[in-house]
């Protein structure tokens, strides 16, 4: 069983998708890391993110890159990752990692923003997720406070309100709700309910194909 959940920056996608993934026993793939492991690389490297090229190149050096190093989670390399989505070249390099995971027996739940339209269209249960800009630059800016970053609430909503429009923009796998997935705004729900809508939402998929 595949699931696939999509939606924009610091909407809960992530925290939804690995709950989805404990609860059903599956493996969790956080498709976002693959972009931000890219920039990451460009960044440290030296790279112009306004050449495909060079971004191309930068993902030859992800696998330099430490998952647990912290720069990774920063709102510059999220800005970045970003940037550099947007190049077919660089999409397609990436390709099959998302394909190889998502292929393996038992099945898997991915997160990203092209999962149910370019990765996986035919996923068993999609969910696009979603809140609200404010909501989701004071989620941002809790989470990024939290864990010691000088962040500044109205610099994270400018920031999350250009990548939407930069992700939903793009004529390469543009962020779009795929037309056979469930939405779900968590603007105004806890994460335990979130949580709870979403393996509800999946389980009516299921039972629906049954
Ligand atoms: N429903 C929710 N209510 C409050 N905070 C949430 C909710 N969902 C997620 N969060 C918090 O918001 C931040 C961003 O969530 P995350 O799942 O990483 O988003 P995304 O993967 O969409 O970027 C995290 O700190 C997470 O704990
Ligand atoms: N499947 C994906 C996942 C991320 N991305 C890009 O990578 C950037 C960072 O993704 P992310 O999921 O880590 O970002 P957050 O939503 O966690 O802020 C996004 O703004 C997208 O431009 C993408 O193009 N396709």
């Amino acid at each position: 069983m595949i699931i696939a959940v999509d939606g924009p920056a610091a909407s809960g996608k992530g925290t939804i998708a690995k709950a989805l993934a404990n609860h059903y026993g599956l493996p969790h793939m956080d498709t976002g890391m693959l972009y931000r492991s890219v920039a990451l690389a460009l960044w440290r490297f030296g790279g112009n993110a306004g050449n495909e090229f060079e971004a191309l190149r930068a993902v030859e050096g992800i696998e330099q890159i430490d998952p647990g190093d912290e720069e990774l989670r920063s709102e510059t390399i999220g800005k970045l990752a970003s940037k550099v989505s947007a190049y077919p070249s660089v999409r397609e390099a990436l390709l099959e990692r998302q394909h190889g995971f998502a292929r393996q027996e038992g099945g898997a739940v991915l997160d990203g923003r092209d999962i149910g339209t370019v990765i996986c269209p035919d996923a068993s249960a999609k969910l696009f997720v979603t809140a609200t800009p404010e909501i989701r630059a004071q989620r941002r800016h809790k989470e990024l406070t939290g864990r010691g970053v000088d962040a500044h609430y109205d610099d994270i909503l400018i920031d999350i309100r250009a990548r939407d429009e930069r992700d939903a923009g793009r004529d390469a796998a543009p962020l779009v709700q795929a037309k056979d997935a469930d939405l779900l705004d968590t603007s105004d729900l806890t994460i335990e309910r979130a949580v709870q809508r979403a393996i509800a939402l999946v389980e009516a998929r299921l039972q629906a194909s049954r």
